[in-house]
């Protein structure tokens, strides 16, 4: 499957080894929601890639830059339990491009590969399979059966066959409340908590760039319309994280028009004032007419404004959602 960008470059999303295109300089991780750490792990086989074609004055040799992966993630696989994505593949896929990396593999996560010692994973998976010349892994990477490699452990497996490998440090964040390296590590479960508790402002900072929500336009009640707020009801990636259900200031960009922003209000919730039964997320472009049914929507999460209410009238939903609008636009007022 190949993922084009606006501007060609394109993704080369590999769902097995055999599909791989080789030889690669590999990024190994999990990197869900591809954060500031993730970031940083990423980075050297970009450059090793670049250099070494460079060198190549034939295709033949041409290094790919890839990030390997796992999927589904090994947690669901361990628990049974569907596990939440701060980035389901596509949108994985839309971040690694606009780093610059040029494939994506994803390792099928089931017994066979879960079975595999470390020695194995190595040479089947990294020598055999992806012809792998450099490979780049964050300090506390795991793998292997029952986890029993480190990263130390895969330089050491990997020099044996003259591939180096780079061992990114834990990057950390200085925040007012951290005490502790550990707390102050930037990594995929404190961003889901801050998201959990609504604090978007860390949650983005740590991402390195706005949480976002991307969606097809879905019909809903037809309720909004008539209090003088139609929402674009989005529908998202079943296996996408959301945050604390509530009312937040967002910046929305329609289809490919990725450069101009729209300011928005966004709800996350059940809509007791309607007697809801099921969570939606739905968003009012502030100053806009349009017709969006179908459309895909790409949100960003600026700033959560207050939890979800039960009004006991539309007059009263609709007095706070024009209060809410007002919020939102000095939130975003500034910034375009
Ligand atoms: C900014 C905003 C805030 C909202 N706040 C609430 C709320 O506090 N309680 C609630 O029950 N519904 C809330 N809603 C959801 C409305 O009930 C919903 O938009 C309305 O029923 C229209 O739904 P429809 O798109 O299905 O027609 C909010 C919607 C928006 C856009
Ligand atoms: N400013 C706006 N913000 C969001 N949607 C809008 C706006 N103006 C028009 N629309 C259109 O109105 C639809 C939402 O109207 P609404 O009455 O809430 O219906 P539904 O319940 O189907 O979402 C959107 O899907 C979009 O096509």
């Amino acid at each position: 499957m190949v993922n084009l960008s606006p501007n060609g470059c394109a993704v080369w999303v590999a769902s097995s080894t055999k599909l791989a295109l080789t030889p690669t300089a590999v990024a190994l991780g999990k990197f869900d929601g591809v954060h500031r750490g993730h970031q940083r792990v990423i980075a050297p086989i970009l450059q090793q890639a670049n250099r070494e074609n460079r060198e190549k004055e034939s295709n033949t040799n041409y290094i790919y830059s890839t990030v390997v992966t796992f999927y589904p993630h090994p947690q669901e696989f361990f628990t049974g339990i569907p596990h939440a994505l701060l980035t389901p593949v596509d949108e994985k896929v839309q971040q690694l491009r606009s780093l610059g990396i040029e494939q994506l593999v994803l390792l099928p996560f089931g017994k066979e590969l879960s079975a595999l010692t470390p020695e194995e994973f190595v040479e089947q998976i990294l020598v055999q399979q992806l012809q792998c010349q450099q490979i780049s892994v964050g300090e506390d990477f795991c793998f292997g059966k029952k986890r029993s490699g480190t990263a130390k452990h895969l330089q050491f497996l990997a020099a044996k066959y003259g591939i180096p490998v780079t061992i990114v440090p834990i990057q950390t964040h200085a925040g007012e409340s951290v005490t502790s390296t550990e707390e102050a590590r930037i990594s995929t479960s404190l961003i889901r908590q801050h998201l959990a508790n609504g604090n978007v402002e860390l949650a983005n900072q740590l991402l390195g760039r706005p949480y976002t929500l991307i969606g097809v336009v879905v019909q809903g009640q037809q309720i909004g319309r008539t209090i003088g707020f139609p929402t674009a009801n989005l529908q998202l990636p079943k296996e996408k994280f959301l945050p604390r259900q509530g009312v937040y200031a967002v910046r929305v960009f329609i289809e490919e028009n990725q450069n101009s922003a729209i300011k928005g209000v966004m709800n996350i919730g059940d809509r007791p004032t309607v007697n809801g039964t099921h969570p939606t997320v739905e968003v009012h472009l502030l100053d806009w007419v349009g017709d969006l049914y179908g459309k895909n929507l790409t949100v960003q999460l600026a700033k959560f404004l207050r939890p979800e209410q039960k009004f006991s009238s539309l007059e009263d939903l609709k007095t706070q959602i024009q209060l809410d609008c007002i919020a939102a636009k000095e939130v975003l007022g500034n910034e375009f």
